[in-house]
């Protein structure tokens, strides 16, 4: 069978706010990230596995950080844009597999949300969509609190 696969990974500063976007859910947090867009690690990771998988580059080819358009934007967006280019070039998602990296906030309390949120932008049922975390035993920039990470694969299948 004819299949494709996709990785990515994101990382954003933590810095003042009182909420991060995941996976497109808000949730409260003592800090926020500094971030172009909403600064959606969940959700860029995502489409970096999607876009590698197409081999058609990455998020910040497709939406320039220096591109006042995405200042602010909800990420979710960028997710649907992508869906497009599989779609486009006959490919339809298999299944994704997501892992947030950071101590705080908690992530298993809101992982159900965002895979909803992620299945429905997708079109896919919500069991072709994992999110789970780790923390990094305190250890490195995650572990001091410094910021947040999250990593996406994904396998394509001809639509
Ligand atoms: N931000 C996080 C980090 C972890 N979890 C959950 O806790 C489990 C244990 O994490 P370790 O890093 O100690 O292995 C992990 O498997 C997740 O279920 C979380 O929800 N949010
Ligand atoms: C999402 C975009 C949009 O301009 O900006 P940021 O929110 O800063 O996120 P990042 O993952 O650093 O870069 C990718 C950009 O495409």
């Amino acid at each position: 069978m004819n299949m494709r696969i996709g990785q990515g990974f994101d990382v954003h500063a933590f810095g003042p706010g009182d909420f991060v976007m995941l996976g497109g859910v808000r949730i409260p947090h003592d800090r926020g990230v500094v971030a172009h867009s909403d600064g959606d690690v969940v959700l860029h990771a995502l489409c970096d596995a999607l876009l590698g998988a197409l081999a058609l580059g990455d998020i910040g080819r497709h939406f320039p950080p220096s591109d006042p358009r995405w200042a602010g934007a909800d990420s979710r967006m960028f997710v649907r844009h992508c869906n497009a280019m599989l779609a486009e070039h006959g490919w339809a998602l298999g299944n994704a597999d997501i892992t947030v990296i950071c101590e705080r906030p908690r992530i298993g309390p809101h992982a159900g949300a965002m895979r909803g949120l992620i299945a429905a932008d997708l079109g896919v049922a919500v069991d072709a969509i994992s999110v789970k975390a780790t923390t990094t035993e305190q250890l490195g920039f995650t572990g001091r609190g410094e910021g947040i990470a999250a990593q996406a694969v994904c396998l394509l299948i001809p639509k």
